[in-house]
């Protein structure tokens, strides 16, 4: 709803109220209506200052009003009579003015914000575009590049850019609510023709079809499939060619195609996925609003190879004190240099300044004595990592908590080696560190609920998207990412090429596909997995060759480390590069040789295979562990595994991540392509439909909001 009343004699002032963004919704329109209404028909009013209870102006449109039926007033029509008022209008921005809010103060015949607000259509973040006006009145306000830039991106910005682009008429930095009341009271009367927006024309500019086609090439190599940034170029082009009356019902053409869309479903419920994450919870019962996490001045790292480093400047850059451990000599002074440019880089990207002495470095673990909080980067060795939460429980306070960034093994073993298990979580980080938004908390079975907190806080501290998960082989990321590696391979085996599955994977909105991502990220990776596992034995010969434990297993990857094609860094891996290090990846004859000569020496006969059977096989394996994982309570919930995904592993956002993506292919035809791959590769264990997939369908196949729900009864009969 929305408050009114009458201040300082003669200025009406509407307050939105729909805590905690003042979202749009039906009935803070209806407010927003009545209230103009009631300003404009009081003699006694002369002017109108609109803001926003509690410190914020609106966060836009209600988003959760989108799936239903809408009701109450429209925006369009709603702004323009605000825009069309004959008494002035002036928009109070505190927090934040995104998406409809800015809308809103757009059609506002002034704008004053305070100085720590921030401002920007956000709309393409949800597959829409700003379809009350935004796309023609901004671009007639700030000119069409300046637009441009902000409607497809979404990007906020902050109140200095905000003024300097043109947006607000003034920034203060006392109340800004006083500010506007008193600037409303002295504008009282003056002319309104040059505060119209939609009255103005857009700035000329030379080449118009130039920029578009530029604006158009670069948002369409960004998207990757994206359908929202192509029409927000399209509707700020309508701008900038047609009159205003013409653009908006452009405008609003072009939103129809939107607002239904897959893409639009998917990206709304990412937007809330991203943050159910942060209310999390372990099969013990241990919840983020029962536990206390611990205060975090000071941490240390042990191990200062590429992980370690990133995480070194993570913590500095969350203001952390960080002691950063390496014993080998000649790492620890590359790590000297390494880390200070880092967070040079990272600091003119961010606009901050890190203070150089947040960091110290030493050769000895003993330096980790008073730290709250240790993460343990070391190299991927169990035995090697055992030794460090050893000596960790011996040298740290008794209260100091342990932490690990293996990727994969066992955090209650590590538990094991300390005095205090209670106190050790893994905190899974994904290269680089200090960029990559996922961070996942793994709790062993002892891990307290603090020691939770306090993982998912620093995370969080840290501008990660933290998911607290279980403790399993791989955890829940890379525990998903082995079956779809596995179908990769199998793929090849049958007839595919690393070029064929890729395209496809890429296609689908990944921004690599797994044989061009493995080449980057080094296929000597998984081999030491492997042969850790004691799976990658190349001397095997015959049927039992491609067999591991009684189940389908392909020896390509070894086979190829073999040959010592460990990818980019040896120049050689699925595919060829110009030299060691070398990034444009190029088709590489000998590697299809080799994948002809394999073949014949397994009697395998290569088939067709299209790119619907590389998505099925490789997503929906994928999407039958991550079922398996949520049946097993590694994850809490759907969103959880769609936020690793997203932030972790490239899953194109637009598609909201595999199990929205299962939603929305639909469960019965999951479990119907499930069935018939199993049938025809009965070896593959994996690609048996999981228990909660088939249930969840013999439940009706409920929307992905209800899967908790199935969960949860099926536990609680256990
Ligand atoms: C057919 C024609 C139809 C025309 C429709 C007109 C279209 C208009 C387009 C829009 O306006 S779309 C909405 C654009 N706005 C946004 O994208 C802003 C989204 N919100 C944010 O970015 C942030 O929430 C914030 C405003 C910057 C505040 O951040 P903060 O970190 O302080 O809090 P959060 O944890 O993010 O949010 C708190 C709480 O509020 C919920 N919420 C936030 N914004 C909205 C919203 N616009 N609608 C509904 N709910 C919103 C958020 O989900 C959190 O609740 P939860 O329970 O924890 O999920």
């Amino acid at each position: 709803m929305a408050q009114y009343r009458r201040v300082s004699g003669s200025v009406g002032l509407i307050t939105l109220q729909n805590p905690p963004v003042n979202a749009l919704s039906a009935s803070v329109r209806q407010g927003i209506v009545d209230s103009v209404k009631r300003a404009l028909g009081d003699q006694k009013v002369k002017s109108v200052v609109i803001c926003g209870q509690n410190g914020v102006f609106c966060g836009g449109a209600d988003i959760r009003e989108f799936g239903r039926q809408m009701s109450g007033p429209p925006l369009v029509p709603m702004i323009h009579d605000i825009e069309a008022a004959n008494k002035p209008v002036v928009a109070a921005i505190e927090g934040s003015a995104l998406g409809g809010g800015l809308e809103l103060a757009l059609g506002c015949h002034y704008r004053i914000s305070h100085s720590k607000a921030k401002l920007g259509l956000p709309e393409v973040t949800l597959g829409l575009l700003p379809a009350a006006g935004g796309t023609q009145r901004l671009p007639r306000l700030i000119g069409v590049p300046a637009a441009l830039n902000l409607i497809t991106t979404g990007r906020h910005v902050t109140a200095a850019e905000a003024l300097q682009l043109g947006i607000l008429d003034h920034v203060t930095e006392h109340n800004t609510v006083d500010v506007a009341v008193k600037f409303a009271l002295s504008v009282t009367g003056e002319s309104l023709d040059g505060r119209r927006i939609s009255s103005f024309s857009c700035a000329p500019l030379s080449d118009l079809d130039s920029l578009f086609e530029e604006a158009m090439l670069k948002v369409r190599g960004a998207a990757r499939g994206a359908i929202a940034p192509v029409a927000c170029v399209q509707a700020v082009r309508a701008a900038a060619t047609l009159p205003y009356a013409q653009g908006m019902e452009r405008e609003k053409e072009l939103m129809a195609t939107l607002f239904h869309s897959g893409q639009a479903r998917a990206l709304q419920y990412f937007f809330f996925a991203q943050r159910a994450v942060g209310r999390w919870s372990t099969p013990s019962g241990a919840r983020w609003d029962t536990s206390q996490p611990r205060p975090v001045r000071k941490a240390a790292v042990i191990g200062l190879g590429t992980m370690g480093r990133g995480i070194t400047v993570a913590l500095a850059q969350a203001g952390l004190s960080v002691v950063a451990v390496e014993t080998h000599a000649k790492q620890l002074m590359e790590a000297k240099k390494a880390v200070p440019s880092m967070l040079k880089r990272g600091a003119v990207r961010g606009g901050t300044t890190i203070e150089p002495d947040s960091i110290t470095y030493s050769e000895t673990v003993q330096a980790v004595a008073d730290v709250d909080l240790v993460i343990e980067a070391v190299f991927e060795d169990m035995a090697l990592k055992e030794k460090v939460f050893q000596q960790l429980s011996i040298v740290c306070k008794p209260d100091t908590l342990l932490c690990t960034n293996t990727s994969s093994l066992d955090v209650d073993h590590l538990a094991s080696q300390t005095r205090h298990p209670e106190l050790v979580v893994g905190m899974h980080f994904f290269a680089p560190a200090h960029v990559m938004k996922l961070l996942e908390v793994v709790y062993g079975r002892r891990s307290s609920p603090a020691a939770v907190a306090t993982a998912m806080q620093l995370g969080k501290k840290m501008g990660k998207v933290s998911v607290a998960v279980g403790n399993c082989r791989g955890f829940a990321g890379n525990r998903m990412l082995k079956r779809y590696l596995e179908q990769a391979f199998f793929l090849l085996e049958e007839g595919a090429t690393p070029e064929l599955v890729d395209r496809a994977l890429e296609e689908f909105g990944f921004p690599m596909g797994v044989f061009r991502m493995s080449d980057l990220s080094g296929l000597d990776v998984g081999w030491r997995v492997r042969k850790a596992d004691g799976l990658a034995d190349t001397s095997l010969t015959g049927t039992s060759a491609r067999v591991r434990q009684g189940c389908r297993y392909s020896p390509l990857g070894d086979l190829l480390c073999e040959h010592g094609r460990f990818g980019q860094k040896t120049g050689r891996g699925w595919y060829q590069y110009d030299k060691p290090g070398g990034r444009v990846a190029k088709s590489d004859p000998w590697l299809h040789n080799f994948l002809d000569e394999y073949r014949a020496r397994h009697g395998l006969v290569p088939r067709c295979i299209d790119q619907q059977e590389v998505l099925e096989r490789c997503l929906f394996v994928l999407i039958n562990e991550g079922f398996q994982i949520l049946e097993e309570g590694i994850a809490a919930g759907p969103e959880d595994i769609d936020a690793i995904y997203v932030f972790g592993y490239g899953w194109p956002r637009h598609r909201g991540g595999p199990m929205f993506y299962a939603d929305m292919v639909g469960l019965e035809r999951v479990v119907e392509r499930l069935e018939r791959y199993h049938q025809a590769h009965p070896n593959v264990p994996y690609l048996q439909p999981s228990g909660l997939l088939r249930r969840l369908v013999a439940n009706g196949s409920p929307p992905i909001h209800k899967w908790r729900n199935v969960i949860k009864n099926r536990n609680s009969q256990l």
